[in-house]
């Protein structure tokens, strides 16, 4: 039986066009044009109008080491229901494990530097952000638009890198299939060069959210 905050990987594994990336070290899928241009391009909208400085759950020191901004994509709103709607048809996640979907917002210069999705459990804020609804499980991301120059993101661990491409889905469990935490997960929002990069972030958890 499936966890009801893990992906049914028969499920995503049956979604047109995905494709699973090879890997001994992690479960990872793609979906090229999973959301058409329309729909990234309303989200792009909804970004630019709601955005503010991204955080990080354990600041380490480095005040440059996400230099981007979020936007908290509001959960009432019909354009995010629908988005919502289609995460769950491919992934089948009771939607009462996922954290509200945040949408990042990427100038030249900007980055999100090599981390991992899931909270450290050495770190300080461990206990704060998983106590009521566990770790992190999945991470589901797509990229809204196409990136001029710069902006990939990069696997170092699995020497896997994603160029962003509007409506590309790429999905990753944070934990091996034993249930512990994957460090394999560890990735890198490379600097964009040359105009902005959008993308939504979905993270489930493994207890209902709030
Ligand atoms: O923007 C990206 O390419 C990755 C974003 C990311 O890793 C995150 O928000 O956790
Ligand atoms: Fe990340």
């Amino acid at each position: 039986m499936t966890n009801p905050g893990e992906a049914d990987t028969a499920l995503l594994g049956n979604t047109p066009g995905v494709r699973k990336v090879p890997s001994d070290r992690l479960q990872m899928y793609t979906v090229p044009g999973f959301l058409p241009p329309e729909l990234c391009q309303q989200l792009m909208d909804m970004i630019d109008r709601d955005r503010r400085p991204s955080t990080i759950a354990d600041p380490n020191g480095d005040s440059y080491f996400r230099t981007s901004e979020t936007c908290d994509l509001d959960p009432s709103d019909p354009i995010i229901q629908d988005l919502e709607r289609q995460l769950y048809a491919i992934n089948g996640i009771d939607p009462a494990h996922g954290e509200p979907v945040q949408g990042q917002r990427y100038e030249p210069g900007q980055e999100f530097k090599a981390h991992t999705d899931y909270f450290e459990p050495n770190g300080q804020d461990f206990h704060k952000f998983t106590h009521v609804a566990g770790q992190r499980t999945w991470t589901f991301m797509v990229y809204l638009n196409d990136v001029e120059a710069g902006g990939a993101t990069r696997f170092k661990v699995i020497k896997k890198m994603f160029q962003p491409e509007q409506g590309r889905l790429v999905c990753w469990n944070n934990k091996r299939p034993d249930g512990t935490l994957n460090a394999a997960t560890m990735h890198h929002a490379m600097k964009v060069r040359k105009g902005l990069k959008y993308v939504i972030t979905k993270w489930y958890r493994e207890r209902p959210w709030g």
